[in-house]
């Protein structure tokens, strides 16, 4: 539970610092940040009234919100296209479970479509990532995230370690059942936020998850890696663990 409390990514180990300038062109909305005006909304309108993400669960467009280059900063608290750099609005609470470690919960209900929290840790190079892995043993807990994007014929991938700098997303764990969907967001520069948002109403007290993804072909073949303690009826019994 040792760990620096960040709210959001920080630059760490072989980061490239150009990625995190602000250097997005902002939208010239004069009024409210709509589909049909804004140019940060051409994928189309994120957030319903209430904050709630309408994309359909699945889909694959980027998400992108207004940023410090806007015309609606001076609307900031007001324009409905600022959700995850908001931050967290629920109360959250990390809690001990006997077989997974810590776990987080709702403390509240929540809606669907909300957004929970985002994976907050600091952004490492490849090389660092994987030479932080080896030095993990294979029963540690891994804070690791790979956020894999396919751009423009491209494959882009975010390494983000919530170990020592973090804020309550790490204490997620994996479900193949989940009741969160992570999105990746952007706003103001090129490194993406993990964003994670509510798949369905949660109750008070539910523990949080989110699916960590396909298990790799090594695993699919050897069936081997970390048991899935998800209790999840469809559980696939492997926690997917490749970092690329
Ligand atoms: C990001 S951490 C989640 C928080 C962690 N439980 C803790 O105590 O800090 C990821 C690690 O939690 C454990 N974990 C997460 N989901 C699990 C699951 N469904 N079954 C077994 N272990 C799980 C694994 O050790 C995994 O590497």
């Amino acid at each position: 539970m040792d760990f620096d409390y960040i709210v959001r990514n920080v630059p760490g180990q072989g980061a490239n610092l150009d990625e995190f300038t602000i250097d997005f062109e902002g939208c010239t909305c004069m009024d409210e940040c709509t589909f049909n005006s804004c140019s940060c909304l051409r994928f189309g309108q994120n957030y319903d009234d209430e904050g709630r993400l309408l994309h359909a669960i699945g889909s694959t467009v980027p998400l992108l919100e207004c940023h410090e280059n806007c015309s609606c900063v001076t609307r900031e608290t007001t324009c409905g296209n600022r959700v995850v750099q908001n931050g967290v609005k629920f109360q959250l609470e990390p809690f001990y479970l006997k077989n997974k470690g810590y776990g987080l919960r709702a403390g509240e209900f929540i809606k669907a479509g909300q957004f929970i929290i985002e994976y907050a840790g600091e952004i490492i190079s490849r090389d660092e990532a994987i030479k932080r892995s080896e030095n993990k043993s294979p029963n540690d807990h891994n804070y690791i995230l790979t956020i894999v994007e396919h751009v423009a014929g491209k494959e882009r991938l975010t390494h983000i370690d919530a170990k020592k700098k973090a804020n309550l997303a790490r204490f997620i764990n994996h479900s193949c059942e989940p009741n969160l969907r992570p999105y990746v967001v952007r706003s103001d520069c090129i490194v993406p936020h993990f964003g994670l948002f509510a798949m369905r109403d949660i109750q008070s007290g539910e523990e949080l998850t989110y699916d960590y993804g396909e298990l790799s072909k090594e695993q699919l073949i050897s069936q081997k890696g970390k048991p899935c303690l998800c209790g999840a009826a469809n559980c696939r019994g492997i926690l997917p663990a490749s970092l690329f």
